[in-house]
């Protein structure tokens, strides 16, 4: 099962993959004209109606597998309206090659020509809302056909991320959906076919570009607060600085006043806020909890509080007490296990944190990424486990970052990941927050690790951060 929105994602990995959108066309194309094939017989006539998006372009291709039938092809608009490459390309071999193609510019005079099989090609994943004209008048007239309706992905009017059928939309025979099932589908009337069309699944186990455009912050929005300091000064100040380069609006850091002054020196762009003693102790809970639930803040919580007795009971009752978005990371990370908490955490240990806290203890995390998902599933929250590759996971769905290079095994390096899931979660699901944010960590370390070899710090990761959440992990067509 897959939405809409992760499909765009899946397939964007796999033109990064080398399997460009344009072949996955031809073979969500080929689907269709076999599902045709098996409906009606050679010399029917099939009319395929089509939009201006790449579900059109999808029934292009489809004509072009159907020689031994009679087919017109209607497209709801102008062809230079046709709204990506890969689907004005299609168009132009058809009409290269002298196929029954027509544009239909007024929906008012929206004629559908005799028909035994009609394509419904307008609309697939890229709906937004119900059908709108031309589209509504067209999808009336398919449905009132005395004819075979396939329908191309979804039929038009289905929305693939929340299964909604828009009440105008059209009521197919058969779906032919392409790559995985879609929410929804199955409580249509029509028989589904699920079309493999070649992506590598490897598109879905292993981050890539699409997963970064997923959850790549569209505005300048977020305010986290990193609660951490103590024995340590320079984590919390790498996590609100990464914080900051990864779209937050202003990055704000709860430490004990010793060291304060300390880390409000390393940036002026911080946001430093003491709280009384050297150390996260429990009196300080309730300011705390007070502060994060008013602001509503993504809180980062661990970085450089050391493991005082004190320190961990004071995680351990923030946690209990706050019901936000929390990024676990270092020592705070061992109070997870044993506290009851409504809080949406993503916990992020690395290797010998991981195994402090009751996961799998192994060197390579890939190779036991299954028993890091059954470990999450029984945490209850999402796991970024760091490590050479990135395992990350929800307890059912788990992906690998193979972002990444040797020189991050600089301290530090950890900090800053923290801080730029910390951003990303402000307006992206936990899953997707971390396995983007894991991705674009490792991505700015390749990118600096391209200028500084092995002797790259993780103060400068940060700096980074920008080219790679902004055009570096652009999905690449
Ligand atoms: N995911 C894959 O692996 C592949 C998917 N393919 C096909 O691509 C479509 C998605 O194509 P996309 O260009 O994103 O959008 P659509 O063609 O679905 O629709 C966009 C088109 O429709 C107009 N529009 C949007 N909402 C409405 C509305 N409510 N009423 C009327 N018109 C609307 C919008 O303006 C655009 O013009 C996917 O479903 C697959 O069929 C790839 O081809 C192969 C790989
Ligand atoms: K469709």
């Amino acid at each position: 099962m897959i939405t809409g929105r992760r499909m765009a994602a899946v397939d964007a990995n796999a033109a990064a993959l080398g399997v460009p959108r344009k072949q996955l066309m031809e073979s969500s194309g080929h689907a269709v004209a076999r599902a045709v094939r098996e409906v009606a017989d050679p010399g029917s006539r099939v009319v395929i109606v089509a939009g201006r998006g790449n579900n059109g372009g999808d029934a292009f291709v489809t004509a072009r597998f159907l020689d031994e039938y009679h087919v017109t092809t209607l497209l709801l608009g102008r062809a230079e309206t046709i709204g990506t490459e890969i689907a004005r390309e299609n168009w132009d071999a058809l009409e290269a090659a002298d196929y029954d193609i027509r544009e239909v510019t007024d929906s008012a005079g929206f004629e559908l020509p005799e028909a035994d099989v009609v394509v419904d090609a307008m609309l697939g994943t890229g709906i937004s809302g119900d059908l709108r004209e031309p589209a509504a008048t067209a999808a009336r007239a398919i449905n009132a056909a005395d004819a075979t309706v396939v329908a191309v992905d979804v039929p038009s009017g289905f929305d693939a991320d929340d299964g909604d059928h828009a009440d105008n939309g059209v009521e197919a025979d058969h779906v032919v959906t392409f790559h995985d099932a879609k929410p929804g589908l199955e409580d249509l009337e029509a028989d589904v076919t699920v079309a493999d069309i070649g992506i590598p699944s490897a598109a879905e186990r292993f981050v890539g570009p699409g997963d970064v455009d997923l959850a790549r912050p569209t505005g300048r929005e977020g305010r986290p607060y990193v609660i951490g300091g103590g024995p340590y000064t320079g984590a919390p100040a790498l996590a609100a600085a990464a914080a900051l380069r990864a779209g937050a609006e202003l990055s704000f850091v709860a430490a004990p006043e010793v060291v304060a002054r300390e880390i409000q020196g390393y940036s002026e762009d911080l946001i430093v806020q003491p709280f009384d003693g050297e150390h996260l102790q429990p009196e300080q809970v309730e300011d705390l909890l007070e502060t994060a639930r008013t602001y509503d803040n993504v809180v980062v919580l661990g970085p450089g509080i050391g493991t005082e007795e004190k320190t961990l009971e004071a995680a351990s009752r923030f946690l209990e007490g706050f019901s936000g978005r929390v990024v676990v990371d270092a020592d705070a990370l061992q109070v997870v296990p044993e506290v009851e908490t409504e809080a949406t955490l993503v916990c992020t240990p690395n290797r010998g944190e991981l195994a402090r806290m009751g996961g799998p203890d192994a060197d390579d995390l890939r190779a036991v990424a299954d028993d890091i998902e059954a470990f999450a599933a029984d945490l209850g929250h999402v796991v970024l486990a760091k490590g050479a590759d990135d395992v990350i996971t929800d307890g059912e769905r788990t992906r690998v970052s193979r972002s990444g290079t040797v020189g991050m095994k600089v301290g530090g390096t950890g900090d800053t990941l923290a801080g730029i899931v910390a951003a990303l979660l402000e307006h992206a699901p936990p899953l997707e927050a971390a396995s983007a944010a894991a991705q674009v960590n490792g991505l700015a370390g390749e990118q600096l690790a391209a200028e500084e070899g092995h002797g790259l710090l993780a103060s400068d990761l940060a700096d980074e951060i920008p080219r790679v959440l902004w055009d570096g992990g652009v999905s690449n067509d």
